[in-house]
């Protein structure tokens, strides 16, 4: 990577009104990204994250404000900026009239890099990104997966200073998914700055340096994603799958959790997938811990030990589960005897208990609120 004093992006109160908008789609954003730096932009649907990128990559001229890549103003000299990035856009922009190994020549060829040497990178870049096979055929025959990967082939060909990925994993099988978040994770480690957008945030979490949240073209937040959980009021969660009985209500069960000293929020959660089984697990990403039947079985011990000796079945229960998530102010394992002891009063089965730390996305919800945009 070329080195070089200075941020490898900088963004100072930028701002873009769209001709006949009556709102800004980018309103006064500033943030930088170091040299190196894997930095995450988030937000809802249109929170400007791609607007930006947009500007940040000369497609689009900003209203205000600056915007620098490499240390070049984007809108001062837009062909010298051009030559510090890349980009991977949302959709698919590939040359159909070449083939895949043509469109990486041909983006290598726009940027200078010598026909031998681009010969040398596309062979390699083809077969890092399983396209090797079908590198010399037409591309109308490329899924939507292939296509991405060429994508991200293309720009890595001239090896820019700034890679600019806007939902690179957007509506991909599993497979593809995990191939492109290692091969981000590749170039991050050869040292180059890398600024991308995804609402698979709980994946990016991982390879992400800092996180820039936006919403209606502010920036809301910007912190490591360590820092962001952390700041996230009630530091832990406990996840309990209930089978209230069927004279019960289930948002009084929930109701009779939260009134538990050290609860700070108590809320319904959408079952896990395949939930259905006794005493599975699958708090997703961010369970840190699964009680299994038989640390349960002791915990239901416990609770009868101290009185509780009502009807408190544990796993096994069949429909008319419910997910409840508890965001504690207090070291969970303080509250698993006393929630325990509500459910038992409550006659409902305790199917499982995770113990966990909220995410990205319980971040992000937190911020951004639930409501679809
Ligand atoms: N070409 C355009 N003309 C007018 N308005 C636009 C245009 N492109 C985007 N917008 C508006 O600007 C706002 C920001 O859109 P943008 O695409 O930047 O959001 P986003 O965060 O990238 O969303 P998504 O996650 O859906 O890609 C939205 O209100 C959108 O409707």
């Amino acid at each position: 990577m070329p080195s070089r004093d200075g941020p490898a992006v900088e963004v100072v109160d930028l701002v873009k009104r769209y001709p006949r908008a009556t709102t800004n789609a980018v309103d006064g954003l500033s943030f930088t990204v170091a040299p190196g730096e894997t930095f995450g932009l988030f937000g809802p649907n249109g929170a400007g994250k791609s607007t930006t990128i947009g500007i940040l990559t000369t497609r689009l001229r900003a209203t205000g404000g600056r915007a620098l890549v490499g240390g070049v103003d984007v809108s001062r000299d837009p062909v010298g900026a051009r030559a510090n990035l890349a980009v991977v856009p949302q959709h698919n922009n590939l040359d159909r009239a070449l083939t895949p190994r043509q469109n990486l020549l041909y983006h290598a060829a726009y940027h200078g890099v010598p026909r031998a040497e681009a010969e040398e990178r596309a062979k390699v870049l083809l077969d890092r990104f399983g396209l090797t096979e079908r590198a010399d055929r037409r591309i109308e025959a490329y899924s939507g997966g292939m296509a991405q990967r060429l994508m991200i082939a293309r720009a890595w060909m001239h090896e820019p200073e700034v890679l600019f990925l806007d939902e690179p994993t957007n509506a991909l099988d599993p497979q593809t998914r995990l191939l492109i978040w290692s091969r981000i994770r590749e170039m991050r480690e050869r040292g180059v700055s890398i600024v991308l957008t995804t609402h698979q945030m709980n994946d990016a979490a991982n390879l992400v340096d800092r996180v820039g949240i936006v919403d209606h073209g502010k920036l809301l937040t910007l912190d490591t994603p360590q820092n962001l959980v952390r700041g996230l009021a009630g530091q832990a969660i406990l996840d309990l799958t209930v089978t209230p009985t069927a004279r019960d209500d289930a948002d009084e069960v929930v109701a009779a959790l939260r009134e538990l000293d050290g609860v700070r929020k108590a809320e319904r959660r959408p079952l896990p997938v395949g939930a259905a089984g006794a005493g599975r697990g699958g708090a997703g990403r961010a369970a840190l811990a699964t009680l299994g039947p038989g640390a349960l079985a002791a915990l239901a011990a416990r609770a009868r030990a101290n009185g509780n000796a009502s009807t408190a079945t544990l796993a096994g229960a069949g429909g008319g589960r419910i997910r409840v998530r508890l965001h504690l102010a207090t070291d969970p394992a303080a509250l698993l005897g006393p929630a325990l002891a509500v459910l038992t009063g409550r006659s409902a089965t305790l199917n499982d208990i995770h113990i966990g730390e909220p995410s990205l996305e319980d971040v992000f919800i937190e911020l951004t609120g639930r409501d679809p945009r």
